[in-house]
């Protein structure tokens, strides 16, 4: 298959490489010093599940630079996702679909505005990875999952042929006949995570055992599902316990990548979070304040942070 992945960080980067590996012909787009590092010495992944790299001709700086294309993996975070797709809709890519392997429940919907319902595949991941260096991504642990799924039925042989390059790839992937629900519930999920971990600015273990922080873990996620109904996604009446009781069974250690960014001073991805979550419920009439107050609490640091905490 040929294979465009926008953005190769720590999603596009492991997802990628491991379909080059596999065989298919796979190009990133990448920008920067990541880019420059590419192109001297091509990408290298370092994984608990073995390295790989791919070729220095594996990367372009743009989008208009790709040839015809069968497949295109947007990973990149959430803001440059309406850049990404305008620059998609503009381009001569032959007639490709559409994988976004980012996270939250905007991502598709900004995709679709742009390139038509046709063209836009479902799908999640389950990875913890970042771009350690420029030119080199590196995996944390074994967690590498793909959940992929046609929105429409038209999109059933092109989901099962992207599901199918995943497995032979070696990703632990699993297809879905009810995409829209996993990506809900992952996002219910990741909610919960972010907005702790980055509030209480420690991993999953520390949220959990404090009696304060479980419940506010618990009910974020409340919250977030309240707003997933309203949203026409049926959650299971039991949704909220079994996140609980998957968060108990976590590595201590866990956190979330949005953790990760504010300690590193990087952007965030709040608003499409803890922050969407508020925009989205208010038109439904629903109430969030715990989301509302994380949402206030990280504001001074949406854009990154660079100043000294005194
Ligand atoms: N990292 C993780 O473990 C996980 C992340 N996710 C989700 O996946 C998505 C991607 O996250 P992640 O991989 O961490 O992001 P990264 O920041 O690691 O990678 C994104 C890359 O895309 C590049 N990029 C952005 N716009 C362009 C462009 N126009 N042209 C070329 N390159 C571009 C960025 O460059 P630059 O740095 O210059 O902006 C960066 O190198 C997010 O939505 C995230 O929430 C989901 C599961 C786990
Ligand atoms: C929870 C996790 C690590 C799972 O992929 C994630 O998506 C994130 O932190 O952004």
């Amino acid at each position: 298959m040929r294979i465009a992945v926008i953005g190769a960080g720590g999603v596009g980067g492991y997802f990628g490489a491991r379909l080059a590996a596999a065989g298919h012909d796979v190009t990133f787009v990448a920008r920067g010093r990541h880019l420059e590092a590419i192109r001297r010495s091509g990408l290298l992944v370092r994984s608990p599940l073995g390295d790989v790299r791919t070729p220095p001709s594996s990367a372009v700086a743009d989008i208009g630079e790709l040839g015809p294309t069968d497949l295109v993996i947007v990973a990149v975070k959430l803001w440059d996702t309406e850049d990404i797709a305008l620059r998609l809709s503009s381009a001569d890519l032959g007639d490709p679909h559409v994988l976004s392997l980012q996270n939250g429940v905007h991502k598709d919907l900004i995709l679709r505005s742009h390139l038509g319902e046709e063209r836009v595949l479902g799908g999640t991941c389950f990875i913890s990875a970042f771009i350690e260096e420029p030119g080199v991504v590196v995996h944390n642990n074994t967690l590498q999952k793909i959940i992929v799924g046609p929105y429409l039925a038209t999109q059933a042989t092109m989901s099962e042929a992207v599901h199918t390059a995943f497995r032979d790839a070696e990703i632990d992937t699993e297809p879905s006949t009810d995409i829209e629900k996993v990506i809900w519930e992952k996002f219910v999920f990741l909610v919960g995570l972010s907005a702790t971990t980055a509030a209480v600015r420690r991993p999953i273990g520390v949220v959990r055992s404090n009696d304060r922080t479980r419940v506010l873990l618990s009910e974020v996620m409340q919250e977030a599902t309240e707003v997933a109904r309203a949203s026409g996604v049926k959650l299971d009446e039991t949704f909220v316990q079994t996140q609980m009781d998957f968060c108990d069974t976590l590595p201590a250690t866990m956190t979330s990548s949005m953790h990760n960014d504010l300690e590193k001073g990087n952007r965030l991805e709040l608003p499409w979070l803890s922050g969407g979550v508020v925009d989205l419920a208010e038109p439904l009439g629903i109430a969030v304040p715990r989301n509302r107050t994380v949402a206030d609490i990280l504001a001074p640091y949406i854009e990154g942070d660079s100043s000294p905490s005194m």
